[in-house]
């Protein structure tokens, strides 16, 4: 069922790829999984789930972010699935912004998506048992992401409380709902009523969560960040958060901007972040 494309040692760990036929997404999936030195089927260690942005694949965070070492250190497992369905009979778009490496982590419920833009389910549901099954992890599990992945995280953290101890992203489209990213794919995925958008709408979320199932949120954001005004509006959600009294605090980086040169910088204190909670 799960093919092994490559092992790399790393950090005293390793770094593997995998592809495994999904049930949610109805085609052949990849994902990338860091597993620190020392875990064993007798030393299980916990996860944390990272969700990458527009454009990347499972590779770009773990080419990229420099996350093995502190992770290693830590003693956290990390799981970064691929953004969308591919694949020759998977629909897509010419843009950027929709389509395979856009999934925007919802269940599309309009055609010709809602066969296989079911990243929401694969991310929640289908990935961890998968994860649980053949890896040497617990099922204690943190969530983390950038940009369109960041979005994901802290959705999916706000809609499944109970299954993440804390939740983290690095410039997140916040208010999916009130951005032209968001508005351009909840209308592909999810059509053009908007009523139907709040599920998975992070600010929307926040609205509704109680107090007994709030769970610890960080997000960094750099200041230089050009998509900032526009799509990301993280002041947004930090309105939300302060009236709720939601246990966010939001990082304000100066002169960083949207890439993996930031988030490189900030990884290792989002990793301690999660570590806190991870290892209680
Ligand atoms: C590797 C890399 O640079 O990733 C990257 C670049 C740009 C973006 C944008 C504009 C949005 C997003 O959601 O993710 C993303 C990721």
């Amino acid at each position: 069922m799960l093919e092994n494309i490559s092992s790399t040692k790393v950090a005293g760990g390793w770094h593997k790829q995998y592809t495994h036929p999904a049930t949610s997404t109805h085609c052949t999936m990849r994902f990338a999984v860091f597993l620190p030195p020392g875990a064993s089927e007798t030393n299980k260690v916990p996860v944390l789930y990272w969700l990458s942005g527009l454009t990347c694949t499972d590779e770009n965070f773990m080419q990229k972010a420099g996350a093995f070492k502190k992770a290693a250190e830590l003693g956290i497992a990390i799981v970064a699935p691929d953004t969308s369905p591919r694949g020759d009979n998977v629909p897509n778009d010419d843009n950027y912004d929709f389509g395979q490496g856009a999934g925007f982590y919802v269940n599309a419920t309009q055609a010709p998506f809602n066969t296989h833009f079911n990243m929401y389910d694969y991310v929640v549901d289908e990935l961890p048992v998968l994860i649980e099954q053949h890896f040497p992890v617990t099922s204690t599990k943190a969530i983390s992401g950038h940009s369109m992945g960041g979005h994901g995280a802290l959705m999916i953290a706000l809609k499944n409380p109970q299954a993440y101890v804390s939740a983290s992203a690095f410039s997140p489209i916040v208010n999916p709902i009130d951005c032209p990213w968001g508005v351009k794919a909840f209308t592909g995925y999810l059509g053009k009523d908007k009523t139907l958008w709040a599920q998975y709408d992070t600010c929307e979320l926040m609205k509704k969560a109680k107090q007994d199932e709030f769970i610890p949120m960080l997000a960094t954001q750099g200041d230089a960040d050009g998509f900032l005004e526009e799509q990301l509006k993280p002041q947004n959600l930090v309105a939300v958060a302060n009236n709720k009294g939601y246990p966010l605090t939001l990082e304000m980086q100066a002169g960083y901007d949207h890439s993996y040169f930031f988030i490189s910088t900030f990884i290792d204190q989002h990793l301690l972040f999660h570590s806190q909670f991870l290892t209680a």
